[in-house]
């Protein structure tokens, strides 16, 4: 185990996909082990149930079991809804004090909006992970506040890291990473749809379809990888002068498919602005 997450006790508010994810890599890595980690949600006690028993971990959605839980976190995980946050934040703030760190995953949610929330100024990791993080391969932005030191730094670079690679960003850029890699497996998951319908289309069999395009996505995927090329030099060499591949590019280009997909990172960007902006203004009216 290592220094960063030691005998740290970790509470995750918020009992989700995103939480899970993260649990799940700290537990397979061994750098936590199941008694340091409680996951709490409001009312979804077989969701809870389902994940003590996978995991062996502490789980409650009892208010004042949560509390008890808060109390004894060094760090407490963020990982609900936007639209959840406000009450959360106000509900457990006497709780969430400067000798904790908070960790956050909420897209758009900025850490002025939180100070306010809370009143004061406890170390803060404002996050953006991706749901790839299941399976280890996840990639995850964190911008830390100023009241943040190196310890609460390696222990957030340590959680995120034992699920995928992580990147320090200032916290400006967090809202165009989510549109890059935050919201980003869905467009890649848009694709392979469209390429496994395409296949059926032409005559293959779904099985088939899927098969030829999940190995397609890995071995691209992969190629920039390992052989560190630019996508556009890879590109190239898979289109021969006047063959299948130019047809079928010109095809997507007549779609503008590179304009739409950096239309769709940018829209990603400039929501999560958006819902940051609304939770921002809906704190600041019922002060
Ligand atoms: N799903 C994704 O791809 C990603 C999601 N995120 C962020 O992660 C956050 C959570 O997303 P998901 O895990 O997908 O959502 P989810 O809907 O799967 O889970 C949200 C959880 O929060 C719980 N919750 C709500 N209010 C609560 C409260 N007051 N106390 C304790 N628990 C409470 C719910 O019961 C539920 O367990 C969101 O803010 C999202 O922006 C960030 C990166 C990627
Ligand atoms: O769609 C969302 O709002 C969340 C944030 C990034 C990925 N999923």
């Amino acid at each position: 185990m290592t220094k960063g997450l030691a005998d740290k006790k970790i509470c995750f508010l918020g009992a989700g996909s995103m939480a899970e994810a993260i649990f799940r890599g700290l537990l397979e890595s061994g750098k936590t082990s199941p008694d340091q980690i409680c996951a709490t949600n409001r009312s979804n006690q077989s969701r809870l149930d389902e994940l003590s028993a996978r995991y062996s971990i502490q789980t409650t959605n009892d208010p004042s079991a949560i509390r008890d839980y808060l109390a004894l976190s060094d760090i407490v995980v963020l990982a609900m809804k936007p639209k959840d946050v406000m009450e959360a934040l106000r509900h457990y703030k006497s709780l969430l004090r400067e000798d904790k760190l908070l960790v956050s995953v909420v897209a758009g949610l900025s850490m002025e909006t939180m100070y306010g929330l809370l009143g004061n100024s406890m170390p803060i990791a404002r996050t953006m992970p991706n749901t790839s993080s299941t399976i280890g391969l996840g990639a995850t932005g964190i911008a830390f506040s100023s009241s943040a030191d190196k310890e609460h730094k390696e222990s957030v670079l340590d959680m995120f890291r034992s699920v995928g690679k992580v990147l320090v960003i200032e916290e400006k850029q967090l809202d165009i990473l989510t549109g890059v890699s935050g919201s980003g497996p869905a467009y890649v998951y848009y694709m392979m749809e469209a390429m496994i319908e395409g296949g059926i289309r032409g005559g293959l069999s779904a099985e088939d379809a899927r098969i030829l395009t999940v190995q397609t996505f890995l071995g691209a995927a992969s190629m920039v990888q390992q052989t560190e090329e630019d996508p556009a030099v890879l590109r190239r060499k898979v289109t021969s002068p006047n063959g299948t591949t130019q047809a079928a590019i010109e095809k997507l280009d007549e779609f503008r498919f590179p304009q739409a997909v950096q239309e769709a990172v940018l829209r990603s960007a400039e929501r999560a602005a958006e819902i940051g902006n609304a939770i921002s203004l809906e704190a600041t009216k019922r002060e």
